[in-house]
């Protein structure tokens, strides 16, 4: 389970990138977070894994708070960043060793999830080249299987299926649906708005560090007409709707 109450960022340089966010995801939930370039995604992301600390507002991952209790909501989570930057030195299995010793993943379970992982993201054979010499997709599917190894309760995945071919993208969104059909909690962001309608049970719209709407899909659509989730989001996220929008209210 996810809470976030009146979660507001601030960077330095006065950029207000969150702006009192709050959302609950349930445990069983696989929930699909959109919004324009630089609306506040990966901020609210970063946040809820640690990387960044609010300004205001908490935060808690299955009842721990990410400010005071941080190393109870890592071993609870997944964290795929939205870029898989990682030691280009070290072999792709050197890596994940060094994750899972990190996690502190017992041997027999860590040989059992790595076949399992590799497997099912075709990396068995590459496993053992160095990182630098992996594409881009090689290197988000190294990063996935390193964040599912110690196999955590909630995924946080910031745009996990970007470079992913289309069998390991149909595989990842398999193993989210099967994880919440499990009880468990996923989270992630995406700009493929088909993907969030298809497989998600609820979605957040972030605009300008706000979130605009939060629901099912039909809930978005306020029960009205058919509308895709691509005409949602651009009505919902479109500045002059959205001003228009305020001055009416005002
Ligand atoms: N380290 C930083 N310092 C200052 N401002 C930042 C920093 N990181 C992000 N921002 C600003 O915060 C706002 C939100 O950025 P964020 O990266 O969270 O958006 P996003 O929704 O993930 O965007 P995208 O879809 O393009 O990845 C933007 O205005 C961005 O310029």
């Amino acid at each position: 389970m996810i809470e976030l109450t009146g979660v507001t960022k601030i960077y330095r340089s006065g950029v207000k990138a969150v702006d009192n966010l709050s959302l609950t995801v349930q445990s069983g939930e696989l929930f699909g977070f959109i919004g324009p370039n630089g609306a506040g995604k990966s901020t609210t992301i970063k946040m809820m894994v640690g990387l960044l600390e609010p300004t205001s507002g908490s935060i808690k991952i299955d009842g721990y708070d990410i400010r005071t209790q941080p190393l109870e909501v890592k071993k609870s989570i997944a964290y795929v960043p939205d870029n898989p930057d990682i030691y280009e030195k070290l072999t792709g299995i050197e890596y994940l060793n060094f994750i899972a010793d990190v996690y502190d993943v017992p041997s027999h379970l860590r040989q059992e999830r790595l076949n399992y992982l590799l497997d099912a993201f075709d990396m068995t054979n590459a496993i053992g080249g160095l990182i630098e010499g992996y594409s881009h997709g090689m290197r988000q599917k190294t990063v996935l299987i390193g964040a599912l190894l110690h196999n955590p309760s909630v995924w946080i995945l910031d745009e996990p299926m970007v470079g992913l071919d289309p069998r390991s993208a149909f595989q990842l969104k398999k193993m989210m649906r099967e994880h919440c059909d499990q009880g468990h909690t996923v989270f992630f962001s995406t700009h493929v708005l088909e993907v969030a309608e298809r497989l998600c049970d609820r979605i957040g719209i972030i605009d300008r560090g706000r979130l605009v709407a939060c629901g099912t899909l039909e809930e978005l659509r306020h029960g009205q007409r058919n509308e895709s989730l691509e005409e949602l989001f651009l009505q919902l996220t479109d500045e002059e709707t959205v001003q228009g929008a305020q001055s009416e209210q005002q």
